[in-house]
């Protein structure tokens, strides 16, 4: 997107907009270096289109059929830009704002907000359905967005159409992730010039949250990184996104990460990784898997990336053991391995099961803990799958990443007047979508506590109200919960609430981290299975296998599996084994310096390697947190007690 400078104009600008506006209409020119370009240029086309100033507002709008096709045509815009526009006009409600998406020429796909200070005609002319081409209505927020592909304000009297010289707007354009038009976002207001460019602002940013829901929205099978100089505006609106391959190749890149580069798009798209930034792909994401967080280099600077998403796993092999008659009324086919499969050969795992299991079929919430990457999600997915809501949805709310404004509105619903069959106005909150099946909440330690105690009264009183009012909905779900933070720890430091965690934790099930697993050889080979795509019989070279086996894997079975499917990607068509070969030089460092310690630990200790790998694992998210013992304790899930005594087992090793 082009920057733009804007500012409020001053009275001489404002009178000179008059001057330029009488020469128009009584001579029918347009006075050359008068107006701001950008609105010079606009009344030019509006005068070749043969526009006059006084043409009627009212033109035909598109019939309901009309209305209804172009809305189906243009749903992944209106659902991206849904909660941008519900906060936009909840902001400008008051000063009488009216907030409206358009399709890439200019018709209006939805407006909202006050229409009271509107005449008769303004308010036909502003419905879903009207088309606001420059062509047609002359200089206009939309329809000039849509020509300049600018954002850009228009002040009163600049609109060329007399009938609408009460009004301002502030417009932008809205771009899919190869920068081609999608539609425009207009915010449009009685006017006021002050607080024109600051509504230009707000108009952009939400353009940008857009556009990245967009963006993450189409590449859901790639690799999707958040990049930023600045790690505090990784994953907030102003961040640079790249979809990758799993070779590292570029499918696509944000207006942000263009920028942050000074790149032009087709100078990032179709290159690999490698070639830019001097890393291979399966180095960075083995190091995002095992940090959270890398470091991309250039010469113009280094930049903090994470990953925001990696393309779902589970292939096709790994879903078909599902009974078949499971999926039939679920909104969407949902896919998780059998627990009998998840729960593999571990007996704790096998134990914690069966108990999660005999918890829903007794109406029992579960509470899922374990390290992040255990698979605390699958694990509540199979247990859905095996229950008997199986049939309805499973509802998945990550309580860390919605931002705390939203959090509400997006559990509990809200409503315009009362609720009928259409959600006019209103949206159904995650709770009620989970009707008849199963509320998934995970990281639930992350819960705001204004709103654990809403939540507890919803759990036991199994209703719900949305936000303003109308009728009570009984409620009826089941309810799995996650957190990699130990919730009791929380509870002990007031941040979370005890009665809250007394009523989730029907039963608490405590999923194994990868390396104390006592099955790791197996699922290794049974993954390896699941992960490789052509059905080949892979396997893996003694030796790897293992240090695999001896590896402490703090990102679990995530990373296990970019590890092997790295590997897998790796292999000339004609391999059978994974061997050094297929892993990454950074990987195989770390293996073989794991190894070591483990050698010299193994020299002073008798614990054995249980408690060799423990005391690494405990070293290492240390370092992680930068020797914050609390923050360390918390993501072991320990007590600072605990994590002392260990500590001082380390110093004496
Ligand atoms: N038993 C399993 N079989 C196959 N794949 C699994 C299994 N458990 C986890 N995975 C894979 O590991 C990854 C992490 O799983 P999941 O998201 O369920 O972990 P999590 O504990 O919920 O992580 P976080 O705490 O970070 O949210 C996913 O890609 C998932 O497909």
């Amino acid at each position: 997107m082009k920057k733009t400078a804007v500012t409020a104009p001053t009275p001489d600008q404002l009178q000179t907009v008059e001057i330029a506006r009488s020469r128009l209409i009584e001579q029918g020119e347009v006075p050359s270096g008068v107006l701001r370009s950008e609105i010079e240029d606009s009344w030019l086309r509006s005068v070749n289109a043969g526009l006059n100033c006084d043409a009627p507002l009212d033109l035909e709008n598109l019939s309901k059929d009309g209305i209804d096709d172009l809305r189906d045509k243009n749903r992944r815009l209106i659902e991206a830009a849904h909660p941008e526009i519900k906060q936009l006009v909840e902001y400008f409600r008051a000063d009488g704002g009216l907030v409206m998406l358009t399709d890439e020429s200019a018709t209006i796909l939805k407006i909202k907000g006050e229409t009271r200070h509107l005449d008769s005609n303004t308010r036909y002319a502003l419905a879903p359905g009207a088309h606001w081409g420059e062509e047609l209505r002359g200089t206009n927020g939309p329809g000039t967005a849509v020509v300049n592909r600018s954002p850009l304000m228009i002040r009163g009297n600049e609109h060329f159409l007399d009938s609408i010289g009460y009004l301002s707007c502030c417009s932008a354009p809205i771009s899919d992730p190869k920068g081609e038009l999608l539609g425009v976002l207009d915010l449009t207001s009685p006017t006021d010039y002050q607080n024109l460019p600051p509504n230009l602002s707000l108009v952009q940013q939400a353009i940008r949250s857009i556009e990245n829901r967009i963006f993450s929205g189409q590449f859901q099978q790639h690799i999707v990184l958040s990049v930023h100089s600045r790690p505090e505006y990784l994953r907030s609106s102003w961040q640079g996104l790249l979809a990758l391959e799993l070779d590292g190749h570029i499918q696509a890149a944000n207006d942000q990460i263009c920028q942050l580069l000074n790149r032009k798009r087709e100078q990032l798209v179709g290159r690999n990784l490698e070639e830019l930034f001097g890393v291979r792909a399966e180095v960075l994401l083995t190091d995002l898997h095992r940090k959270g967080r890398g470091q991309l280099r250039t010469r113009g600077g280094d930049f903090y990336c994470e990953l925001l998403h990696f393309p779902n796993s589970l292939p096709t092999a790994y879903k078909a053991p599902l009974k078949s008659n499971r999926h039939k009324a679920s909104p969407a086919p949902l896919h998780a391995p059998p627990l009998s499969e998840l729960a593999g050969q571990d007996p704790r795992l096998q134990k914690g099961v069966r108990m999660g299991s005999r918890a829903l079929s007794h109406e029992l919430p579960v509470l899922i803990q374990g390290e992040t990457g255990t698979g605390k999600e699958v694990m509540a997915k199979s247990l859905h799958l095996d229950s008997r809501r199986c049939r309805g949805a499973f509802v998945a709310v990550n309580c860390a990443s919605i931002p705390e404004g939203l959090i509400e509105s997006e559990l509990f619903g809200y409503r315009e007047g009362a609720f009928t069959g259409s959600r006019k106005g209103g949206m159904v909150g995650r709770l009620e979508q989970a009707q008849g099946g199963t509320l998934f909440l995970d990281e639930i330690g992350d819960m705001p506590l204004a709103l654990q105690a809403r939540l507890l009264r919803v759990l036991q009183e199994r209703t719900i109200s949305p936000l303003g009012g109308g009728d009570e909905i009984a409620l009826d779900i089941a309810v799995i919960c996650a957190s990699h933070r130990d919730l009791k720890a929380l509870v002990a430091d007031g941040l979370f609430r005890e009665d809250l965690y007394y009523r989730l934790n029907g039963v608490c099930l405590r999923i194994p981290a990868f390396r104390d697993r006592t099955d790791k050889e197996d699922f290794i080979r049974y993954f390896l299975q699941q992960l490789t795509p052509d059905g080949r019989q892979i396997d893996i070279d003694a030796e790897m296998m293992a240090q695999l086996l001896n590896y402490h894997w703090p990102g679990n079975i995530r990373q296990l599996e970019t590890t092997l499917r790295v590997a897998i990607a790796f292999m000339e068509p004609d391999e059978l084994k994974i061997d050094s070969s297929h892993i990454s030089d950074d990987f195989l460092e770390e293996l073989s310096g794991q190894a070591h310690a483990m050698g010299c630990f193994g020299q002073h200790q008798s614990g054995g390697t249980l408690k060799t790998s423990e005391l690494l694992t405990i070293q290492q998210v240390l370092e992680q947190h930068e020797g914050n013992i609390s923050a360390t304790a918390a993501e072991l899930g320990i007590s600072r007690a605990t994590l002392y005594r260990k500590l001082k087992q380390l110093d004496d090793a």
